[in-house]
């Protein structure tokens, strides 16, 4: 579905990401692991556009067959919004707080479907009730609701847009234990009901094992290995991997 060919980022003189390739399947689930400063995040944002301006980026990011690299940044921002929905770690930064949640979940969704907010709204309740959040929320600010509402809010909001991709990127994070498993739970059930194209990003190997269809090991910026979860679990090959799956049991 997407991949990144020979991606190289460089900031403020320093090499983050170092000739980086590997392909996100198709209706998969593929998770990136790797300990904090790896370049998880950074390859998030190159994958995004949203790297700071002083940063350089080399190679190639495939998209349906097409290198976005070589668009406009307009085409490339229009392409993103089209098909991609984006989780970030702390979800109460990702709301303005002085905005209801009613308000700022239409406009993520009306920017890709372009719905009437009573079709919008119809929906959304449905799907609330079956993320365990309470009717109110939609009438709720963001610092009414605790992060785990937040992410659901967030994921909802995923699930209404029907991305292509959805990436995820440390999304559970933030949250204890309980309302981890309750946000892995709910992103499978996502997954299997609309088959949508996931990465997720995290440095919890027991998340990665819970949810991974591919595992993608990142360290110093470089890919290390990667590989079906099962061999990467059961036949780790590269010492840095073989050590982390030993960490992990
Ligand atoms: N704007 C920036 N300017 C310079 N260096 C940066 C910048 N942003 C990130 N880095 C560096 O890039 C490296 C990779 O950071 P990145 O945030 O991608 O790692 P990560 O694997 O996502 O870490 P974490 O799990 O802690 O989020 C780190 O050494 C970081 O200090």
């Amino acid at each position: 579905m997407f991949k990144m060919y020979n991606v190289a980022v460089r900031m403020n003189e320093k090499t983050i990401l170092k000739d980086l390739s590997f392909i996100v399947p198709k209706g998969q689930i593929t998770v990136m692991i790797g300990e904090s400063g790896s370049g998880k995040s950074t390859t998030i944002s190159a994958l995004l556009g949203m790297l700071p301006a002083h940063a350089t980026v080399e190679g190639s990011i495939y998209f349906n067959g097409q290198n976005i690299m070589e668009l406009s940044k307009q085409e490339q921002l229009a392409l993103r919004q089209k098909h991609f929905f984006t989780i970030f770690q702390d979800a109460i930064n990702s709301f303005s707080p002085t905005i209801k949640i009613k308000q700022q979940m239409y406009a993520l969704s009306a920017l890709r479907k372009g719905h009437k907010k009573k079709d919008f709204l119809a929906t959304i309740q449905v799907m609330l009730k079956d993320f365990h959040l309470p009717e109110n929320v939609l009438d709720c600010y963001p610092f009414e609701l605790s992060g785990g509402m937040l992410q659901r809010c967030m994921l909802a909001c995923a699930l209404y847009n029907e991305p292509d991709i959805l990436i995820a990127d440390e999304p559970t994070s933030a949250l204890d234990m309980l309302h981890q498993q309750e946000f892995i739970q709910l992103l499978k059930k996502l997954h299997t009901r609309l088959g949508t194209t996931i990465l997720l990003i995290t440095h919890d190997l027991g998340v990665a094992a819970a949810i991974a269809d591919f595992i993608l090991v990142m360290k110093n910026g470089e890919m290390v290995e990667r590989g079906h979860v099962k061999d990467i679990f059961e036949q780790p090959k590269h010492p840095y991997t073989k050590q982390l799956v030993a960490n992990h049991f």
